[in-house]
């Protein structure tokens, strides 16, 4: 046992080596001992401590180990930490700063009283458990939850994110496997964890997006991260899962995808809509969906409510919109969401006995705007509890309604496309293409029930001059109005059809050639009626072609052509007539076809030829001059007459070119019999209305003139006073330029046409041609004598010549010059005879 002495210096070593520091103190809080490890803790040498008071070493003050501050006052009484375990920090003479444990205890001497501290560096616990502070704020703080399992996938930890994500307390969760919890309900299947927990296993980490539930079986999306933890041996012994709410960029993702996705695909409307409320349905299992529309006239027209019963949707149907007419009728009259409790929102007294018994309490409505801000539809939420739209249903509906919109704005524009593909914009009425569709399924259909069918085509009469001179708004006003009367005059059953300008087609269905006589003939009164245009009171009429199915076609196309071709022939009886397609007809079309197709060919080959008719000075018995008439000798048919191939190439378009080729010959002619010292004064060629038209034609004139070395008044143009119902713009330009070049215009066939004679003034003509049919009657008509007398004394009175057409004998001529008729031309004188035989008739006649 040593003594007392080896004892001090046993325990001076002891303290002197011992790894924690230790200081010793008297009662005055000098620092007597100061041990090796207390000079390494405090950077400080025993020399620099020893003797000085204890401050020099607790410079910053003291804390316990859960970080209080220890009063002041307490330590300035060594006393009072006696016993307390306490928490230093350390700030060394090198800047850094450590931390000690320290406990000081109290030795009572005999003479004295001493104080020991033993201070523990604790500097490295320290930081470690402040990283493990701000690692479990990290983990606890984040939005997402974090979930540590074990190799057996059991919870071992979660994190508070956890409890606030999903709902469930953490001892409620551990020793549970995530699968078990989170994939429990139908709404979040359970599908493949069988894969990620093999492919865990091998230590590669799983990432997914999944649809899961939280404790009260509420869907979320969540983006799921396992990291797996393997230890040395490469086996599982850890898995961290982390899982972020992403239920809103999801949401909108998934919804959007698979509404566009269907869109794309053309699904029809109310399906795309359903699919929408299923959506919303899935991800909010608490809502029932409905979408309505709001139509043009503001009713609401349902378009999906998939949980609904169908009788809820009827009942709707149809319902106009309004300050009170339940959430959505509302809604989309205010254009702002409403929220209604149904049993007691006075908006909802008219219908909550329809909504309440499906055990629906609350329903919240938004309008579907477009984007140029006109309600289109509402999507409503209905609730089975008193409550309001969650943060989520909000979500949902700003995402869902403007799918709707989409959606709806869609519809509206293929509607538009329609529209316009199918239908005439000025009268609203199928166009050709709809009219063929409609007129073949409505031929199938008579083909099968064996019923009879009427196509009729409708021409107005005289629509062009409407347009012409009153304007091209009142020639639209004329159309609607006729589309009208047709429409009201037909069965729904009908069709009825715009082709083009002023031409309809009606189909009769069921009906055979009486009922289409008669409804031909209710069409026509009904066209018939006055109708007023601005101040204009007008009477239409129309010209209407009959075919019928089966008798005269089979298809739409034959049928059409066929009532055409009728129309053509009511038209040339005279306006406001109809007429039914015959066989004959046909064979006439095609014979016109045939003979169109050989003027043509005439007219290349040259095989058109002109005779010429003398024109006599009944004054003196003198050539006045002669009139060129075209001459057409078919190689086959043989001479086809100038009243047949006429309006056939005007029809045609074949018209310039005869009047080109009869203008130009007949110069030639005139040139070639001067030549040859035949004194014919002047030529007359016979030009059509349409001619006129064409504002080249005065420089062809002056050209060909010009071309034979001929003068102006060489030429005479005859025209007919059919030019006067022409409209056409150029027609009066082209007359007055032919006019001013010194060409005289003549008016042919004068006194059949017109009822007025006041275009005498306007026209420039110098030379009226009295028709042969008053000639014809002259000597045994005085009623034709005294018309044939007017028309010498206005061709006198206005300075015009007047020449005496068709006369054919001697009594007629006499007359005619006894009236002080100037010019006379007719058989009695000499047919109308080719170049070479007018030649020979003027030398034996000595003119
Ligand atoms: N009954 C009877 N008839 C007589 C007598 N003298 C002459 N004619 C016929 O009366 C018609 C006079 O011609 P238009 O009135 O200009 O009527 C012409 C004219 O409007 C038109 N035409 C003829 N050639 C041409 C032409 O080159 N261009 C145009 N645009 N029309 C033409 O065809 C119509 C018929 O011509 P055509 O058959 O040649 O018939 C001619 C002529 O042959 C007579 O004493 N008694």
């Amino acid at each position: 046992m040593p003594n007392i002495q080896d004892a001090a210096v046993i325990l001076a070593h002891t303290l002197e080596q011992t790894v924690d520091a230790v200081a010793m103190l008297g009662a005055d809080r000098k620092v007597l001992l100061f041990n090796a490890a207390a000079e390494r803790l405090w950077g400080l040498e025993r020399a620099e401590v020893i003797g000085h008071s204890l401050d020099v070493l607790l410079a910053q003050g003291l804390v316990t180990p859960s970080c209080e501050a220890v009063e002041t006052a307490a330590a300035e009484s060594l006393d009072a930490l006696v016993g307390k375990p306490l928490e230093v920090p350390i700030h060394r003479p090198d800047g850094n700063t450590a931390w000690g444990a320290m406990s000081i205890s109290r030795v009572e001497l005999p003479e004295r009283t001493l104080y020991t501290a033993f201070v523990k560096d604790i500097t490295e616990q320290r930081r470690l458990n402040e990283t493990l502070r701000l690692l479990s704020l990290g983990l606890n703080e984040t939005d997402s939850a974090v979930v540590i399992t074990d190799a057996d996938h059991r919870i071992v930890h979660v994190n508070s994110g956890f409890t606030r994500m999903f709902g469930w307390q953490p001892q409620e969760v551990i020793g549970r496997q995530p699968r078990d919890l989170l994939f429990s309900s139908a709404h979040c299947p359970r599908t493949h964890f069988g894969d990620v927990h093999a492919q865990l296993a091998t230590g590669r980490s799983y990432r997914s997006d999944e649809l899961v539930c939280d404790s009260q079986e509420r869907p979320l999306w969540c983006s799921v991260v396992l990291n797996p933890i393997v230890d040395a041996g490469g086996r599982l012994s850890n898995t961290v899962g982390i899982y972020t709410d992403i239920t809103h960029t999801k949401m909108h993702e998934v919804l959007q995808h698979k509404v566009l996705a269907a869109l794309v695909q053309e699904e029809p409307l109310p399906e795309v809509m359903t699919l929408i409320c299923r959506e919303v349905e899935r991800i909010a299992p608490e809502v029932v969906a409905t979408i309505l529309q709001v139509d043009n006239e503001g009713k609401l027209r349902p378009l999906a409510a998939p949980r609904m019963p169908e009788s809820y949707s009827r009942a709707l149907d149809g319902v106009e919109i309004g300050p009170s007419v339940g959430s959505c009728g509302t809604a989309a009259f205010r254009g702002e969401p409403v929220l209604a409790d149904i049993a007691t929102d006075p908006l909802w007294a008219p219908y909550k006995h329809l909504a309440l018994p499906l055990g629906l309490v609350s329903c919240w409505s938004s309008p579907i705007k477009r984007s140029d801000g006109r309600v289109v539809g509402t999507f409503a939420f209905y609730y089975h509890d008193r409550r309001g739209p969650t943060p989520l249903h909000k979500r949902l509906v700003e995402v869902s309604v403007h799918l709707c919109a989409i959606a709806l704005e869609r519809e509206e524009a293929r509607a538009r496309i329609r529209q316009l593909a199918f239908y005439d914009g000025l009268t609203g009425l199928p166009n050709r293409s709809l009219l063929q569709v409609q007129a073949e399924q409505a031929i199938t259909r008579a083909n099968r029930e064996q019923e009879s069918l009427a196509v009729l085509f409708i021409d107005l009469d005289r629509f062009k001059q409407v347009n012409d001179s009153l304007g091209h708004p009142a020639g639209d006003d004329l159309l609607r109005t006729v589309t009208a009367r047709l429409r009201a005059t037909v069965r729904d059953s009908d069709i009825v059809g715009r082709l083009s300008g002023d031409e309809f087609v009606v189909v009769l269905t069921q009906c055979d050639a009486s009922r289409a006589t008669d409804i031909t003939e209710q069409l026509q009164r009904a066209i018939a009626a006055p109708c007023h245009l601005g101040d204009i009171a007008l009477t239409p009429s129309a010209s209407i072609g009959i075919s019928l199915f089966p008798q005269n076609g089979r298809d739409m196309d034959t049928l059409l052509h066929r009532a055409d071709m009728a129309m053509y022939q009511a038209k040339t009886s005279g306006r406001g007539r109809f007429s039914f397609f015959s066989n004959e007809m046909n064979l006439l079309a095609q014979e016109r076809l045939a003979l169109e197709a050989a003027l043509r060919e005439a007219l290349r080959k040259e095989q058109l030829h002109l005779h010429y008719q003398p024109q006599i000075d009944l004054k003196d018995g003198h050539l006045y001059g002669v009139e060129a008439l075209a001459r057409w000798t078919h190689p086959e048919i043989g001479n086809i007459p100038p009243i047949r191939f006429i309006p056939l190439a005007e029809e045609c378009g074949l018209i310039g070119e005869l009047s080109d080729w009869a203008l130009r010959e007949a110069c030639r002619q005139l040139a070639d019999w001067r030549k040859r010292g035949l004194a014919v004064p002047a030529v007359s060629v016979n030009l059509s209305a349409t001619n006129f038209h064409n504002l080249e034609l005065p420089q062809l004139i002056a050209d060909t003139l010009s071309t034979h070395a001929l003068a102006a008044s060489d030429l005479t143009v005859e025209i007919t006073e059919s030019l006067l119902m022409d409209t056409n713009p150029s027609t009066m330009k082209t007359l007055g330029d032919i006019h001013a070049q010194g060409v005289r215009l003549a008016m042919d066939d004068f006194g059949t046409g017109y009822s007025s004679l006041g275009y005498l003034r306007r026209l420039p003509v110098s030379e009226l041609k009295l028709d042969k049919s008053f000639v014809r009657d002259l000597a045994r008509d005085e009623a034709t004598r005294a018309l044939t007398n007017a028309v010498i004394r206005i061709g006198d009175s206005l300075r015009l010549t007047v020449v005496a057409e068709g006369v054919e004998d001697s009594t007629q001529q006499e007359l005619l010059k006894a009236q002080g008729y100037h010019v006379a031309q007719g058989y009695l004188f000499s047919p109308p005879l080719p170049a070479a035989e007018l030649e020979r008739w003027l030398r034996e006649h000595a003119l």
